[in-house]
């Protein structure tokens, strides 16, 4: 198979203003590029301090901690072209939808009832479905009681930034020290193209001068966030042929005023959705482009590369949802929170993470010594713990890490559907898998069948099980070290 034609360099970095900057002097050098921070060397001990237990924050938390959103914020003051709220499936894994609306006593409920049974939940976050902070009286009760019953759990708000200027000063005296601001522009002539209209100080603007307003209250928002040590990261939609390019301005001014991270997400659009976007047939990128966009994105503000686009009633680690498991009718009334399986877990994890951290030191130390150009993107299978322990035919998604002598790096993921149903279900075909894993090189997976492994060979995929419960890197790097010839791969197990 051919080699990736994904880029591996980037603009070289410019300076970056305000504490960000001032943090990060203090940081050595990265064990990993192009993702969120993986390892306590990537940041200042401060910030780490804050981000090592964020799923969001953190590429490495991702794999041993949990995010729940409460839908509790269902008002909005802005309405993007992509966005439809009135839209509500069960099934499907979008933002901005959600089962249950929640009242914030309900929502304190759910939470209790989740912390119970998901020892692995680190953060609380309040994602809409429409905007946290336009539906603040909301947000707030709902933080109030969780953190009066659960007072070690991380608060989190996602918002469009227009009123978030407003509520700083509150976000910053109930500790919420992680704010997601969703930026797709800084130019108002393009805002005019996502935004048909904002409605700000009772009064509803339209076009540029909606764009214009909007652009500005972000701007400010972060601004007032950096200056108060808040850690925020930015959501870009990126939208072909409307902001794609446009980004690259969106993540140099992002930089410029703190931004902890950029998190540049594809446009999700489909006629059924009832969105504007969906109705006029406005196409989302596809994996090689996004990735392509990313890599070129290199260099600026610090991406996160591993977003899930969850729902905003998602709950457990990035990737899964076990938000259906979790419906008010199943929560008893006087439900009351249970320490002890979180701290437990804590506790054992700690040690798995260090274990962790210095397998990955080793695996990237090896890459990082050959005299290779050869780059290979490597998609694993995986239910969490940073390890290849997702059978092929089990897996939803593949966890996409590209290999070469700058390290090992989460790129991305690859949604797909199911391939074996088991319990005398009809397996899916495997043509969706194939479509998906489009510029993959070679799939990692904690085991597959004779079958669709002969299948993906036929259409030029190669696969392996031999490295089922290794860490990742340790199996991605033997994998390269294989592939350039040092070491032979492993035998199948
Ligand atoms: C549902 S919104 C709620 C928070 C807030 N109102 C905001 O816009 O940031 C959460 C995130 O989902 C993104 N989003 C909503 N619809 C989307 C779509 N069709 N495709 C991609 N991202 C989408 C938004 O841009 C935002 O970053
Ligand atoms: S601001 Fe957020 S909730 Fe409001 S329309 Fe846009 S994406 Fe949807
Ligand atoms: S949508 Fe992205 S940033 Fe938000 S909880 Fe999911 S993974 Fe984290």
């Amino acid at each position: 198979m051919s080699s990736p034609t994904v880029s591996i360099e980037g603009p070289t970095s410019t300076t970056s203003e305000g504490f960000l900057a001032a943090a990060k002097s203090g940081g050595c050098a990265p064990s990993s590029y192009g993702s969120s921070p993986t390892s306590p060397g990537d940041v200042d001990p401060a910030i780490w301090d804050k981000i090592k237990d964020h799923p969001c924050f953190s590429e490495e938390a991702h794999h041993y901690f949990a995010r729940m959103h409460v839908a509790v914020a269902p008002a909005c003051n802005v309405q993007c072209n992509y966005c439809n709220r009135k839209y509500d499936c069960a099934n499907e894994s979008r933002p901005g939808v959600v089962s249950e609306k929640l009242t914030p006593d309900q929502a304190l409920r759910k939470v209790i009832a989740v912390a119970n049974e998901v020892p692995q939940l680190s953060v609380l976050g309040i994602a809409g479905p429409g905007d946290a902070c336009y539906d603040w009286e909301k947000t707030k009760a709902t933080f109030d009681r969780v953190i009066r019953e659960i007072p070690d759990i991380k608060l989190c708000v996602s918002t469009n930034g227009l009123v978030l200027p407003d509520h700083v000063a509150e976000l910053a005296e109930m500790n919420v020290d992680h704010v997601t601001i969703t930026i797709n522009m800084v130019d108002p002539e393009v805002g005019a193209k996502i935004y048909p209209w904002i409605f700000y100080e009772n009064r509803r603007y339209f076009g540029i001068e909606a764009a214009r307003i909007l652009h500005a209250r972000q701007m400010l928002g972060l601004e007032m966030l950096s200056a108060r040590g808040i850690l925020t990261k930015i959501n870009s939609v990126m939208i072909p042929g409307v902001n794609d390019q446009h980004l690259f301005e969106v993540n140099k001014m992002v930089k410029e005023r703190g931004a902890f991270l950029h998190n540049v997400m594809p446009l999700i659009s489909d006629p059924a959705h009832g969105t504007h976007y969906g109705l006029i047939g406005q196409r989302g990128p596809t994996a090689m482009e996004m990735m392509a966009l990313q890599d070129r994105l290199e260099g600026g503000a610090k991406l996160m590369r591993h977003c899930r686009q969850c729902r905003a009633d998602a709950v457990g680690l990035l990737g899964e949802d076990r938000g259906q498991e979790f419906t008010l009718d199943g929560i008893p009334d006087g439900v009351t929170y249970e320490a002890g399986k979180r701290q437990a877990y804590r506790q054992v994890v700690a040690h798995e993470r260090r274990d962790h951290e210095a397998a990955r030191s080793e695996a990237i130390g090896m890459v990082k010594a050959t005299d290779s150009e050869k780059s290979l993107l490597v998609a694993v299978a995986t239910k969490g713990g940073g390890r290849v322990n997702e059978h092929f035919g089990h897996a939803k998604e593949f966890q996409v890490y590209e290999v070469s002598p700058r390290g090992i790096s989460l790129v991305g993921h690859r949604k797909v559907e199911r391939y074996c149903l088991g319990g005398g279900g009809e397996d899916a075909t495997l043509e969706g898998v194939i479509a998906a894993l489009e510029g993959i090189h070679i799939v990692l997976c904690a085991k597959i069948g004779n079958r669709p492994k002969e299948q993906l060979s036929r259409a030029g995929l190669r696969v392996t099980d031999a490295y089922g419960h290794d860490y990742i890197e340790t199996a991605v790097s033997a994998l390269y070290a294989a592939e350039l010839g040092i070491r032979p791969l492993a035998a199948t197990a």
